[in-house]
């Protein structure tokens, strides 16, 4: 069993145990499930056995719920004494709660649960306890402490009535006839018990805990939302503190808080963070700044770009404008300087010079063509003076200081901008979109082919072909995944050493997660993937899922930008 986060030696040893122990007790114990070219390549990059104990890490979730406090709002003491009375009210177990001892991060709360527990489920010779099945999106969110809601539940006893005992497993995809993967299993099928149920050998190591159940079994299938089961005994004890001190905290990985600190925001600059919903490094980043200056959040989802605006609003945070952006075409191309001095007479004709420097740094046209009335944020542009007023520059420079912020947000409507010209933002994060092979618990990757990995190298490469195009010289480019895969994460550093002269890979503080990788692969297919190159590896932060850290798997890389030549 783990308790807490240096626990990498109990850990070994309860892997070693994990079977069908002679008590009937049910030790979880699930095999991640691999597509074997995957498994090929990652058994080249890290070698047979690391690549095992990464692969039963990622199917276990942290023990231990990481808190941000939001230091505008709160400290980590206060949180701390709210925190233990929740923790006692709720009656949840956890070990301890402790701040991060790192130097800087001591505004990070961690509560450490415990887990993997073997539970005693009630199975002998010649009886089943009743039990429900439930997916593996479900179950996966079990395991972080959620409770079994009514549309995760695929199949269960007969006779289960409302308050019975039930013993939850999960389904996990198995081999099919066509060479395929699937559950086998359809919604609503009646359990069997484990002699007569043709599922119950692949359901060994599957189980995730016990409950009540909070509905028969008939309810269960009739009703489309609510909770199945009240889970009292879980194989993962992890205090869920979801909805709670709303604004105050933010439940957040560690490795994505350390990688706002890698981006080093100074108060009053101009940040861009290209793929920032739900946005939760770019509160991190704006609590960093003190709330001053302008945070610019993008995502092309509508809807996850409201979920930025909801968080900011709720932590207070006023320097972050959000917009509908496709990230790929993030990059406006330079206006025609005749173009341009026309556009801003015809605004000053039309009394709205406040539309200029909008339009200068390139926010300014929503879709219907319509210039938006609000100042944007100055860039070079804007800063060498040669398009605008003292006035405009000491309006901006005051907007700066006090960090207004806009949300483009009326009636939920979210305002689409057309793209920043080149060298407008002081840093830039790119938190790219990836195959989230870091990610824990999971329970199944075998969807996941070489050829869908090489995919995402490729969108994330076109995605930083912009990004590097948007830091101004001098500034800072900061390059992030929560994958494993080194094609998406060393790779992509190579790529952007060799593609751009002027990149340089920085220091990053504070430096917490292992060394990167070093070397090249070469496939079976001729494909070649080039990583690191010696000295290169201490630059990077990759954090190891299997490490004593015990956090998800992760990738930093932070690039200075040279002059541009
Ligand atoms: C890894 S998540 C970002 C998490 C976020 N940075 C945070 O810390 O909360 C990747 C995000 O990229 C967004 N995304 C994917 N493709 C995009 C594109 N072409 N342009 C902008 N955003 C994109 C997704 O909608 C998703 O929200």
């Amino acid at each position: 069993m783990r308790k807490g986060r240096h626990f990498l030696h109990t850990i070994t040893n309860a892997f070693k145990k994990s079977k069908m122990e002679p008590s009937h007790r049910y030790s979880y114990n699930p095999t991640l499930k691999w597509n074997s070219e995957v498994e090929e390549y990652f058994i080249n990059a890290y070698g047979a056995e690391h690549f095992a104990r990464i692969s039963q890490a990622l199917t276990r979730p942290s023990c231990y719920t990481c808190i941000r406090v939001n230091t505008q709002k709160a400290t980590s003491d206060a949180v701390i004494q709210k925190l233990l009375t929740i923790l006692h009210e709720t009656k949840q177990e956890c070990t301890s709660v402790s701040k991060c001892d790192l130097p800087g991060l001591d505004y990070v709360v961690f509560v450490n649960g415990s887990g993997p527990h073997s539970i005693e489920y009630g199975y002998n010779e010649d009886k089943s306890p009743k039990e429900i099945l439930v997916s593996r999106k479900c179950a996966e969110a079990v395991m972080r402490g959620a409770q079994v809601y009514v549309p995760g539940v695929l199949a269960c006893s007969a006779h289960v009535e409302e308050g019975d005992v039930v013993a939850v497993s999960v389904a996990t995809e198995q081999p099919n006839a066509d060479g395929g993967w699937g559950i086998g299993i359809t919604r609503g099928t009646v359990l069997q018990g484990s002699e007569a149920d043709p599922y119950h050998t692949q359901r060994h190591g599957l189980y995730i805990g016990k409950g009540v159940s909070m509905l028969s079994r008939a309810g269960m299938f009739r009703a489309s939302n609510g909770i199945a089961v009240d889970m009292n005994d879980r194989v993962f004890k992890l205090p869920s503190f979801n909805e709670l001190l709303e604004g105050e905290i933010f439940l957040q990985n560690l490795p994505s808080i350390i990688t706002a600190h890698a981006l080093d925001p100074q108060p009053g600059e101009r940040i861009l963070d290209m793929c920032a919903a739900p946005g939760g490094k770019t509160t991190a980043i704006a609590i960093l700044m003190k709330d001053e200056g302008e945070i610019i959040a993008v995502d092309r989802s509508h809807n996850k770009v409201l979920d930025i605006v909801k968080r900011a609003a709720e932590m207070g945070l006023r320097c972050i404008t959000t917009y509908k952006l496709d990230a790929l075409k993030a990059v406006r191309q330079q206006r025609d300087p005749d173009e341009l001095e026309t556009l801003i007479n015809t605004n000053a004709e039309k009394g709205s010079p406040n539309a200029n420097s909008a339009i200068i740094s390139g926010e300014d046209l929503s879709d219907n063509g319509m210039i938006l009335p609000e100042v944007a944020a100055c860039n070079n542009q804007l800063n060498n003076g040669k398009y605008c007023s003292k006035a405009d520059i000491r309006k901006n420079n005051r907007r700066m200081k006090n960090g207004t912020g806009r949300n483009h947000v009326s009636g939920g409507r979210v305002e689409k901008c057309q793209g920043f010209f080149p060298n407008s933002f002081d840093r830039v994060l790119l938190d790219a979109p990836c195959s989230a092979l870091g990610l824990r618990p999971r329970l199944f990757a075998a969807e996941l082919t070489m050829e869908s990995l090489r995919q995402h190298a490729k969108y994330q490469r076109k995605m930083f072909n912009q990004a590097v195009q948007l830091v101004r010289p001098g500034g800072v480019l900061v390059y992030s995944t929560c994958t494993i895969n080194p094609g998406e994460n060393e790779a992509l550093v190579r790529y952007a050493l060799d593609t751009y002269k002027f990149l340089s890979l920085a220091p990053q503080h504070p430096r917490v997660g292992g060394p990167g990788l070093v070397g090249r692969c070469v496939m079976s297919d001729g494909y070649i993937d080039e990583w690191l190159r010696s000295g290169e590896e201490d630059l990077v932060q990759r954090f190891d899922p299997s490490s004593s850290l015990d956090t998800i798997g992760f990738f930093i890389a932070k690039f200075d930008v040279g002059p541009k030549i």
